[in-house]
């Protein structure tokens, strides 16, 4: 019997169990049943996936994240925030501005300290990518889809779709109460235009800075937050004249509030809350699938 120690941490509920790869390492062969297993409520310890907190050559720390199916995600913005706040709070660095390495690039954070904790963190995400070889999704690769029609389940929708080193496909509604988040969510995340698969957001317009978001996750289902997602949000909320660009804009998120400004010069900022919510030691059996 193998055990790991981890912190459960979430950004607006949506919570993902960090494993410190300072202080152990687990089998990579491994990582996508251990991802599925310590996300499963019923027989692990509950979360939206397994987030790795690594040292890196490239910045002062590197994050690795699995969604809840085991599939590894390229970025992950609630996830970045955690993993801020972590590090910090452990001493594994010692600024309050620094670096974190994803899978699809280098991203600077900030901590913002209250009572000598990290309540909460800003981070430059960097500049969202529209080509759609850049999603990727099928089509002409040097075009962008903004208010593009495409049939899903032999109904049209006008989409638009965003990476913020992950796929986003966003859905404009009228009351996202009211939105197919189960219903439409499934069949966009796995359709083949989309050869990674996607992240797909339905967003209702609440005026030029304010939005309301909801999220059905690629390799995790209906999430609290996405702060990708809303990244992707407020891009397409500008692209689609809805919303001002260079303007804070408060995504309001099943989970509660980001704030998100896509500045003039191109990259998007998203400050929101980082919580911890419990420690503990996790077991399991090595080299079988746990
Ligand atoms: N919840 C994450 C997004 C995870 C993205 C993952 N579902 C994927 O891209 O495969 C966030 O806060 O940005």
């Amino acid at each position: 019997m193998e055990t790991f120690q981890f912190t459960k941490m979430h950004g607006l509920g949506n919570s993902y169990i960090y494993v410190n790869g300072f202080e152990e390492t687990l089998p990579e062969h491994l990582l996508p049943d251990i991802a599925r297993k310590v996300a499963n409520v019923h027989t692990g310890i509950g979360s939206d996936g397994l987030i790795l907190i690594l040292p890196s050559e490239r910045a002062n720390v590197k994050m690795r994240i699995f969604n809840s199916d085991g599939s590894e995600g390229k970025n992950c913005g609630n996830g970045l925030r955690c993993v801020a706040k972590y590090v910090y709070e452990h001493n594994i660095v010692k600024e309050k501005k620094f670096l974190i390495e994803t899978l699809s690039g280098l991203v600077e954070a900030e901590v913002h300290e209250e009572n000598g904790r990290v309540s909460c963190v800003t981070i430059d995400m960097g500049h969202p990518k529209l080509l759609k070889k850049e999603i990727p999704m099928a089509g002409n690769g040097d075009e962008t889809a903004i208010g593009e029609i495409m049939e899903f389940n032999g109904s049209k929708y006008e989409v638009t779709a965003v990476s913020m080193g992950n796929p986003h496909i966003i859905f404009f509604v009228d009351d996202i109460e009211k939105a197919p988040l189960t219903t439409l969510g499934p069949v966009v995340e796995k359709d083949a235009r989309f050869p990674e698969g996607v992240n797909v957001e339905f967003v209702e317009i609440v005026n030029d800075h304010e939005l309301h978001f909801r999220v059905w996750e690629r390799g995790s289902g209906v999430t609290q937050a996405c702060g990708t997602g809303a990244c992707a949000a407020v891009v397409a909320s500008v692209l689609n004249e809805q919303t001002t660009r260079g303007k804070e804009t408060v995504v309001h998120l099943a989970g509660g509030d980001l704030f998100i400004k896509w500045t003039d010069e191109g990259n998007i900022l998203m400050k929101g809350p980082a919580e911890t919510v419990c420690t503990g030691t996790y077991y399991y059996e090595a080299g079988s699938e746990i």
